[in-house]
């Protein structure tokens, strides 16, 4: 954000009845929503109740009007004022705040995507067509251009049209498929979720044989000892060998669960036992955590990086999306609630990304079943294990459909049922939803809608990060709710219990 802002508490009464924040002033942007302290993610920070206007009314006369930097699209072509602080907040390239259009109340609900800092602006993205110049100063300002505005009205009307519905194919075919894509250009926000083992008491550990001694001049011999014992393995790579504590120098032997036989010539005292941690330190916390046990050697591996997303990738996430928004507002239709998951065919950068036969789609059930566990997540993931206990891998049309680990004897119950897959679902996956996501192995979720009175993905609870925890995945949320949901027509009532 440009330095030049140094925004001002306004003069104007405070809201009081939110706590989460304060109007503030600037010159560049008028007034915006400021965090008066730290906000958690997925906070609901507003749900606005909306103004509506016909399109004709809007169309004759609200576009001629200061209302025209406030509105945006409503279904129907109607147009919509958020009243409260859903007016107030400012754009930007880079928002925290994502939106969920709730047609059932005629509200707008804003919630933080990420963790937000005390006095930092509560921001979502109108669109790429902007009729005022962004005062922010990222590396590609959006540049005033009121011939480039949409002719259209509504001064947010990019609210619900992030991505150009005008393409009739959507986003992200053109280009090289192969494309790696700035994290910030993909449709979705990664969680970073804490590394593991940030915690003394989640620090896996094994019983290691130790000697301490005495004469520091024995050190060297006793490596060369070590060696020649063969007791020099990979296996306590991670660890140092010796730790020197308390003026005594301590040598680590071997994990064996019988005390090495020392040379008995060196006059050494008799071994025993320690805990060491049975991995390296991924993290300077876990560092300090792991070497209290025993030095520890640091490798910030690649492991917890965020995997690389090609164009294609991403458009493979978005087919998967609309997918399971289209099941969602069928589901409806037929009476059920509008929620759907998908386990997506993975994606192969050579084929066609929705052809493979292990994709399933399953919506939420609970209406016509009268049952309360028949929720999307379950239900696609009994689908996956039904194919698995039924599919018969003889016949031809099987035999392409299961993949190798899933294909023979071992099946339903012997291998997880989502290793390496992608779920995509309509709303957070609630808290068992989220257990049966860890049980059954996920790789990553993507859901359209944060669930922050139930979600167990970040919204109530993050299953994945709680202690004794043996499994995590990605959680992504997806970026562009709006054009998705405006392109499949979804009605959804924010506060449906998912
Ligand atoms: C919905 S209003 C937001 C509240 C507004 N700042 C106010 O004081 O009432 C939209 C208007 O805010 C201003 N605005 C929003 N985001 C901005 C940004 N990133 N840079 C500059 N001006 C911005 C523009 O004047 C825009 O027409």
């Amino acid at each position: 954000m440009s330095s030049a802002l140094n925004p001002t508490v306004s003069n104007q009464p405070q809201l009081l009845h939110n706590p989460w924040c304060l109007i503030k002033h600037t010159e560049e942007k008028g007034r915006g929503v400021y965090a008066s302290k730290p906000i958690p993610r997925q906070t609901v920070i507003d749900i606005s109740p909306v103004l509506i206007f016909a399109k004709d009314e809007y169309h004759e006369h609200g576009r001629f009007t200061t209302l025209d930097h406030y509105t945006f699209k409503w279904s129907d072509g109607r147009m919509a004022l958020a009243l409260g602080l859903g007016s107030l907040f400012n754009h930007s390239e880079r928002p925290n705040l994502s939106y969920l259009l709730d047609a059932s109340t005629d509200a707008i609900q804003y919630v933080t995507t990420r963790a937000i800092e005390v006095d930092e602006e509560l921001s979502i993205f109108y669109g790429h067509k902007l009729w005022f110049k962004d005062a922010d100063d990222y590396a590609n300002p959006a540049v005033a251009d009121p011939e480039e505005a949409e002719d259209g009205w509504g001064g947010l009307s990019a609210v619900v049209e992030v991505t150009d519905l005008t393409e009739p194919d959507g986003p992200f075919l053109d280009g090289d498929p192969s494309e790696i894509m700035a994290d910030e250009d993909l449709p979705f926000t990664r969680f970073r979720l804490p590394p593991d083992e940030e915690e003394i008491d989640t620090i896996r550990t094994t019983q290691a044989w130790v000697v301490d001694i005495p004469d520091p001049r024995l050190i060297t011999e006793m490596l060369k000892w070590l060696k020649q014992a063969g007791l020099d393995t990979p296996d306590l790579g991670h660890l140092k060998r010796i730790r020197k504590q308390n003026d005594m120098t301590t040598l680590l032997l071997t994990t064996s669960p019988v005390p090495p036989i020392l040379p008995g010539d060196l006059d050494l005292p008799m071994p025993y036992t320690l805990l060491v941690p049975i991995s390296p330190a991924l993290t300077p916390i876990s560092l300090k955590l792991k070497s209290s046990f025993w030095p520890t050697i640091f490798t910030p591996s690649r492991k917890g990086e965020a995997e690389a997303w090609s164009r294609g990738k991403s458009r493979w996430a978005w087919d998967a999306m609309i997918k399971v928004v289209e099941a969602a507002n069928e589901a409806r239709n037929r009476g059920e609630l509008p929620i759907a998951a998908h386990i997506a065919a993975p994606y192969n950068e050579d084929s066609e990304s929705d052809s493979a036969p292990t994709a399933f789609i399953a919506c939420d059930s609970r209406n016509s079943n009268a049952h309360p566990l028949r929720h999307a997540v379950i239900n696609v993931i009994r689908q996956m294990a039904d194919h698995r206990t039924t599919a018969d891998p003889s016949t031809p049309e099987e035999s392409i459909s299961l993949t190798p680990s899933e294909a023979g004897e071992s099946r339903n119950g012997t291998n997880y049922l989502l290793t390496s897959r992608t779920v995509f679902t309509t709303h957070e996956p609630c808290i068992m939803c989220s257990m049966a996501l860890i049980h059954s192995r996920v790789k990553e979720v993507f859901y359209l809608y944060p669930m922050p009175r139930t979600g167990g993905c970040g919204g109530i609870a993050c299953l994945p990060t709680l202690k004794g925890v043996n499994h995590r995945f990605g959680i992504c949320q997806w970026n562009i709710q709006g054009a998705i949901v405006d392109r499949c027509n979804l009605q959804l009532d924010a506060a449906i219990d998912a």
